[in-house]
């Protein structure tokens, strides 16, 4: 969602007053939204969805908490229809305070359903060989060369495509149909992810896997086509938010790659009503996270509803609830940095930020739009998009960029009439994240070798850095977006940004965050047989992150980011494999 906000009077007066009397009547209609409690959109979920976070619920007080995933059970899909799977479900024996035994509640599961991820089907990819041709040029280390091909192989443990069941009877199933070969995360996460599949893309660009990388794309234009935005995932649950919005690189590095212009023309209408989605449409403007959804996420409802128990109102819980949805949409679930309170998850209050790193997701998607449509020769289409970059451009250096601290940072939004759209220097998040970084992966930013020279120089002394990388935050919490977590995803377009500057310290810091990377996981992977989806970046190869980890299934964007940085660095002659 977008929100128009007014430049920063002192850094452009002119701008300032222009925006001033049209910014009056709009402000009223945004305030109707921020100020009062809970008065956003709703899109409603599916009847099954209903029903299996009943059975979640179920499964909760029958099995208790121990080792629970409430994910699982709206995982699951019916081998009847829903009205007799609910009647079996009434008839299961229950004691006088309603409580079920764990034998009923299993056989009934048993009898009603497939297994969570049963609806999907392992594949091998069309284009999947076991040493393709120009694999990595830049590793000649023998073991690590042979580390790499088996990083490699793992694309054939996490392919899969839809069953025709899905297909044939959808209302069974909370999986999506979607057409063409997936290429999904791993471990609990068994369906397709949004921002994921960029750094899946990465790898398979790596991997010399087009076909694989291209059917992703259409697969994500599907859901564009169906829901008018890329959903969290493909799941029936999912259908109320979007993720970090990267559809447009990733059609742009395929496209870099192969030429393929019809990706481009199918791409470029899809990536429209997606643009159009975060944004209402208005020049001058930024956007935030806002889910359509004000209750429990269905995956996580036990969760979300202990969380949300010490609230007293259903309009406090509903404000808290689309919190929570909105955070999930940001793709750093959790993190204080989404938090007023750190010590304190209630204090959510992402839907009245305006996120660095979405801002500049956003900003590369005009920036893509407008190439495409000069490659397609829509002249009109490219003129709107290249003035919407710009306006966006100087929004982000407006209201982001901190000069002193060489940073771009969140923005808080005031909650009162007086305070929501004057810009003021304390409204800046100033505590450290990796978040902050992020636009340095955007060419417009990057190619400005005094903001590089900054930002470097503010990177090194940050206390982000590592020896497995690059954390999220500097905030010592449990929420898996804090330290010490070090994600994937964040050293990839950190890294990315410093290469693609032109600056030789920048660069310098790029290949020491990649090996750092790069050595944190071959020594995972020599000692647990996977990578997982985070690590503890204070122990260098150690382990580190929640959920189960899956022997030689590893995780999605790991394995993309690995091999991405293999094939940008190689491995440097002079660094040693082992940790
Ligand atoms: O389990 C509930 C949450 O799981 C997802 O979030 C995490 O995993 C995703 C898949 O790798 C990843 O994209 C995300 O950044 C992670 O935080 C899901 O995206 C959430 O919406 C969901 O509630």
């Amino acid at each position: 969602m977008a929100l128009p906000l007014f430049p920063n009077p002192n850094q452009n007066p002119s701008f300032f007053l222009l925006f001033l009397s049209l910014y009056l009547f709009a402000s009223m209609m945004t305030l109707a939204n921020i100020a009062s409690i809970d008065s956003g959109p709703i899109r409603p979920t599916t009847p099954l969805v209903i029903f299996l976070e009943k059975l979640q619920e179920t499964a909760f007080q029958t099995y208790g908490s121990s080792d629970f995933d409430p994910k699982y059970y709206v995982d699951l899909s019916l081998k009847f229809d829903l009205k007799t799977t609910e009647k079996g479900f009434d008839e299961i024996p229950r004691s006088q305070n309603g409580s079920i035994l764990s034998k009923d509640l299993k056989a009934f599961t048993e009898r009603y359903f497939y297994g969570a991820g049963e609806d999907l089907i392992f594949v091998k990819p069309v284009d999947f060989v076991v040493e393709p041709d120009g694999f990595l040029p830049k590793v000649k280390n023998q073991k690590v060369r042979s580390w790499a091909l088996e990083v490699h192989s793992l694309w054939r443990n996490l392919s899969r495509r839809v069953s025709d069941g899905v297909k044939e009877h959808p209302e069974l199933h909370t999986l999506l149909a979607l057409p063409g070969t997936c290429v999904v995360p791993g471990s609990r996460f068994r369906e397709v992810y949004y921002w994921d599949s960029f750094w899946v893309i990465r790898g398979l660009l790596a991997s010399k896997m087009y076909e694989t990388a291209k059917a992703i794309i259409y697969n994500l234009i599907y859901l564009i086509d169906e829901y008018g935005f890329v959903l969290n995932g493909a799941r029936a649950y999912y259908t109320n938010r979007s993720q970090p919005p990267l559809l447009s690189p990733m059609v742009h590095e395929v496209y870099k790659r192969t030429g393929d212009i019809e990706l481009v023309k199918k791409s470029l209408p899809a990536l429209l009503k997606e643009h159009h989605f975060w944004n209402s449409g208005c020049n001058h403007i930024l956007s935030r996270y806002y889910a359509m959804w004000n209750e429990p996420r269905p995956e996580s409802s036990t969760i979300d509803k202990e969380s949300a128990s010490k609230l007293l109102t259903l309009l406090e819980k509903q404000h808290f609830y689309r919190e929570v949805a909105s955070t999930a949409e940001s793709g750093w679930d959790f993190s204080t940095r989404w938090m007023r309170n750190a010590s304190d998850f209630t204090t959510l209050a992402t839907t009245t930020i305006l996120p660095v790193d979405l801002n500049a997701y956003i900003l590369k998607i005009e920036l893509d739009i407008a190439y495409f449509a000069k490659v397609l020769g829509e002249s009109s289409i490219a003129q709107r998009f290249d003035e919407a970059s710009q306006a966006r451009k100087n929004a982000i250096k407006t209201i982001f960029w901190n000069e002193k601290m060489g940073q771009w940072l969140d923005y808080w939004l005031g909650t009162t009439s007086e305070n929501v759209h004057k810009w003021e220097a304390w409204n800046q998040n100033q505590n450290i994240f990796a978040s902050n970084f992020i636009p340095l992966w955007i060419d417009m930013f990057n190619s400005d070798e005094c903001v590089v020279d900054k930002v470097v120089k503010s990177l090194e002394k940050s206390g982000l850095l590592h020896a497995a990388g690059i954390a999220a935050s500097l905030t010592n919490s449990t929420e898996q977006w804090d330290f010490p977590n070090g994600w994937a995803p964040l050293q990839h377009m950190i890294v990315e940004g410093l290469v693609r500057s032109k600056s030789k310290e920048a660069k310098t810091l790029a290949e020491d965050i990649a090996v750092r990377w790069m050595k944190t996981n071959y020594a995972t992977y020599m000692k647990t047989g996977a990578m997982h989806e985070k690590y503890d970046v204070r122990r260098c190869g150690e382990f580190g992150g929640g959920g189960e980890y899956v022997p030689q299934t590893g995780f999605g964007w790991t394995n993309g980011v690995v091999l991405a940085f293999l094939e940008e660095f190689g491995w440097p002659e002079d660094k040693d494999v082992d940790c």
